[in-house]
């Protein structure tokens, strides 16, 4: 994991979002910086002191700001200070979660992933590939459902097609690459398996954002989650990046939003308010913890309700 540390990186902060319970983009790269429920476009009461902070577009270093003297970007740090103090402390929890519970409550999340309509009726999704050594919940047997079907052009016709992550590199870019078998991926610098760019036969792999249709589903990995949807990675904005990436292209497309699903053992819920968030980060659609699964936005709640 010492490798990881090098994922810290220089970053120019956008502000649009594109989720369909989130904000609108504003109009300049100064904007005010709030609390901000997820499903309407209300700031939540200001209860914290941290809850109006003004910022702006500015360049960091390793999650410092750099030498523009951008006075008003040096007000974000609490912001970031506060995510990475929440960061080690679910780390810690992580760790101290004994193995047997670990264990029964990865079989218990890909039970209830498994056994939902809206993952059975999905033909088209990202997933990533669990990392062990981060102790993310645990996701071989969801991949193994999805790989099932050996054949590709079988897998295709009757199947699901599955894109999963790969870093190209330290500015935040994160591609979704198909693949058809778990035997498709290598350990990267950070020991997390990913696809290399080319197949066995020497053919690029399908980028999800070149595909001609559009992803049903997306199951996110994350350090911490509340019950309105906000989502806490491990720092890097890959995630953040691409979704907002992604449902940029589908509103272009006019392809449904794929439905954003956080897997999450009990210990990473963290109470409404907890996990600050920037304009940056995207909400998710729903959790699913091993005590069940949480819908949050509407969309989420219709799917649910209707088994789709
Ligand atoms: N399984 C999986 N794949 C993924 C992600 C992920 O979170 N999980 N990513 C999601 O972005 C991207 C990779 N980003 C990563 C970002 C940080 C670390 C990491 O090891 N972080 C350390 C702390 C490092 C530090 O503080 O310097 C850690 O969290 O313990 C790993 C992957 C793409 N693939
Ligand atoms: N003080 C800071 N000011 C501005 N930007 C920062 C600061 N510290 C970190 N960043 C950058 O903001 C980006 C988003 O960080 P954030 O903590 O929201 O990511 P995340 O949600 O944990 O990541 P992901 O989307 O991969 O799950 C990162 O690229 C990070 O480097």
């Amino acid at each position: 994991m010492q490798k990881a540390k090098q994922v810290r990186k220089l970053m120019t902060l956008s502000f649009s979002l594109h989720h369909p319970c989130t904000f609108a983009s504003p109009p300049s790269s100064t904007i005010h910086l709030r609390f901000l429920s997820p499903c309407s476009r209300t700031a939540r009461p200001p209860s914290s002191p941290l809850s109006s902070i003004r910022m702006s577009s500015s360049t960091v270093d390793g999650g410092k700001i750099g030498s523009s003297g951008d006075v008003a970007a040096t007000e974000l740090d609490p912001i970031f200070k506060q995510k990475r103090l929440i960061r080690s402390k679910v780390r810690k929890s992580l760790k101290e979660m004994d193995p047997s519970q670990r264990a029964i409550e990865d079989d218990a999340i890909q039970r209830l992933v498994l056994d939902a309509t809206w993952f059975k009726s999905c033909r088209r999704l990202c997933a990533y590939i669990s990392c062990r050594a981060l102790r993310e919940v645990d996701t071989t047997k969801v991949l193994a459902k999805i790989l099932q079907t050996s054949d590709k052009d079988e897998q295709k016709l009757e199947g699901k097609t599955l894109y999963v992550p790969r870093v190209e590199d330290k500015n935040s870019y994160m591609r979704m690459l198909n693949i058809s078998s778990m035997d498709d991926l290598i350990a990267n610098s950070m020991d997390i398996l990913e696809p290399a760019p080319v197949d066995g036969a020497g053919n690029q792999r399908e980028n999800v954002m070149h595909a001609n249709e559009g992803i049903d589903l997306l199951l996110l990995p994350g350090l911490a989650f509340d019950k309105s949807g906000r989502r806490l990675g491990r720092g890097g904005g890959y995630y953040d990046t691409f979704l907002r990436n992604y449902q940029q292209l589908a509103n272009e497309k006019n392809w449904k939003q794929p439905l954003l699903v956080a897997l999450s053992y009990s210990v990473q819920i963290l109470d409404d308010g907890v996990i600050p968030i920037t304009p940056n980060d995207v909400f998710v659609d729903a959790l699913v913890s091993p005590a069940g699964i949480i819908p949050i936005s509407s969309a989420a709640i219709q799917r649910i309700k209707n088994g789709i």
